[in-house]
């Protein structure tokens, strides 16, 4: 597992932060959106407090499909990780509320795009946006296994391959302190993942 620490400029996480707000939204999206527009402003999220938008690599923009590429660059360059192409791309956002996402592994059982060989060897690409969080993981299928964590601030990339492919990780206590002033944003995080099914 690497971090690339703040290897995202502002520019790059501002667009990113708009593109979710745009691509999510079901009411411009002839409602293939993750949230809806309700009553006073409020945004009712897909899954209630946090709202996730899936959809496959080739779809997203291309500026969106070059960052993807410049950033497996540097996963190859670090030799750490592996490669880490991708078929589909996982947007996530938590309200500032969010309680985060439970334990589960990143290893969905039917690639549509990729032998399970080759999904097994591709990293996951994970881009933190907004406030901090914690990242917990630990040995999947092992109850015992030891627990740690890793603060995720905004500008951050973390990267989890090779032997790392299949560690069980959630996502929990959102941290507003570490929220970029400059970033303009809904409370709350947003999260990008890159990844082979
Ligand atoms: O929000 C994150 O940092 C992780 C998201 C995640 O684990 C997932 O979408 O599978
Ligand atoms: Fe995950």
């Amino acid at each position: 597992m690497v971090i690339f620490r703040e290897l995202l400029s502002p520019v790059a996480q501002q667009w990113l932060v708009d593109l979710f707000f745009r691509l999510g939204d079901s009411s411009l999206r002839g409602g293939f959106g993750c949230f809806e527009q309700g009553p006073h402003g409020r945004r009712l999220l897909n899954y209630g407090h946090r709202a996730q938008y899936v959809d496959e690599l080739a779809e997203f923009p291309a500026a969106f499909r070059q960052l993807h590429e410049s950033i497996q660059a540097r996963v190859r360059d670090c030799k750490h990780c592996g490669d880490a192409p991708a078929s589909v791309a996982i947007l996530n956002y938590y309200c500032g509320r969010s309680s985060g996402m439970g334990w589960h592994v990143d290893a969905d059982t039917e690639p549509p795009h990729a032998t399970p060989e080759e999904a097994h060897g591709s990293a996951v690409v994970s881009l933190s946006i907004g406030d901090s969080c914690h990242f917990r993981y630990r040995d999947s299928g092992a109850r015992s296994a030891t627990e740690r964590s890793v603060r995720l601030n905004s500008g951050d990339v973390l990267v989890f391959g090779g032997p790392s492919r299949k560690v069980e990780h959630c996502v929990s206590d959102l941290d507003v302190s570490g929220r970029p002033q400059w970033l303009s944003m809904p409370s709350g995080r947003i999260n990008v993942t890159f990844r082979m099914w």
